[in-house]
């Protein structure tokens, strides 16, 4: 069987978060098998669902088979339910890879989940950036990076790994939540069977090349277009402007959506001034930011930015 960690170092200690459900534990298997000794695993328990305190403890009985030490993470969920416990989930497995001096904290999305977030996104209007889709590894705190091990994997593969040890895994109830996006694409994927998942995942591959690959010359661009707070953004293809913009409001502090990024370009564009959050955007040939000037006291909220916002793109 193909190694599923050659990616991470030799020596390297990686935490495997296991809800329960099949995809993860048979990546626990996979993984302990690869790196024995190396490997701890975590059950976070979102306090949601009655069921979650055994699951995580059929879980703890999986690991104590194979030697590997399990703890569960309880954590409490606040807003949106299912961003709510994301959010929550990544924040304490980061926390417990910090504790237990874990360089790499894997998941196990595999390649259906990917084919599934492309057709959300495509359905979404997503950018270049959403549609790369789940990321292979990305950095989940400092020091500590996410992997996705088997991304490459079918679901039906992980399924018979599971199944050949002769586990029983949970049932998660939110695959077939009509409130979800995630059930309705997994449903349309079963019913057209010319949606393949595995292309759909290797044009996700292809695009996380492109994305990378655009930040890479961006990051060189901004050596030579951007100088203190100002950027040259003459002849340049749109989208590395909108890259360059990024980096410069990233250095205030804002990270703006695409609607509101491209709004301060196309204001730009045209000869006009323009405020996002606590900047403040001057045209010309060079483009200028500045701190905006403190708000009227009951004045409007600045237009166009906030301070503090979700990244441009999904962040998977
Ligand atoms: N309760 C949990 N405890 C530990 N790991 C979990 C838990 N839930 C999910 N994971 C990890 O995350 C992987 C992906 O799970 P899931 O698709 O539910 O998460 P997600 O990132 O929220 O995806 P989605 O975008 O569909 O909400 C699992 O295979 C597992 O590795």
């Amino acid at each position: 069987m193909c190694p599923i960690l050659s990616a991470v170092t030799g020596d390297a200690r990686i935490g495997i978060a296991v809800s329960g459900g099949p995809d993860s534990l048979a990546l626990l298997l996979l993984a302990a098998a690869e790196r024995p000794g190396q490997v701890r695993a975590a059950t976070v328990d979102h306090g949601l669902r009655a069921e979650a305190a055994a699951e995580a403890a059929a879980v703890g009985a999986v690991c104590a088979r194979l030697g590997v030490a399990h703890d569960v993470l309880q954590v409490r969920v606040a807003g949106s339910v299912q961003a709510g416990a994301r959010d929550a989930r990544y924040q304490a497995l980061a926390g417990w890879a910090a504790d237990h001096g874990l360089s790499h904290v894997a998941t196990a999305h595999h390649a259906d989940d990917q084919a599934e977030t492309l057709v959300m996104r495509l359905a979404r209007g997503a950018g270049l950036a959403g549609l790369a889709g789940i990321r292979r590894e990305r950095p989940l705190a400092p020091g500590i990076t996410l992997i996705r091990p088997v991304l490459d994997w079918r679901r039906a593969e992980l399924r018979a790994v599971v199944d050949a040890a002769g586990i029983m895994p949970a049932a998660d109830p939110s695959n077939d939540d009509p409130r979800f996006d995630r059930t309705h694409a997994r449903r349309l994927m079963a019913a057209v069977p010319w949606l393949d998942p595995a292309r759909l995942a290797h044009s996700a591959a292809i695009l996380a090349e492109a994305e990378a690959a655009l930040d890479w010359a961006a990051a060189r661009l901004a050596d030579e277009r951007i100088a203190g707070d100002t950027l040259d953004p003459r002849g340049l293809p749109p989208e590395l402007v909108r890259r360059l913009v990024l980096r410069l409001l990233a250095a205030f502090g804002i990270v703006p959506d695409g609607p509101r990024l491209a709004r301060l370009i196309a204001r730009l564009d045209a000869g006009r001034t323009a405020t996002i959050g606590t900047v403040k955007a001057l045209p010309g040939p060079v483009w200028r930011f500045m701190p905006a000037p403190p708000r009227r006291p009951g004045g409007k909220a600045p237009p166009d930015g906030r301070a503090t916002a979700p990244p441009p793109a999904i962040v998977t």
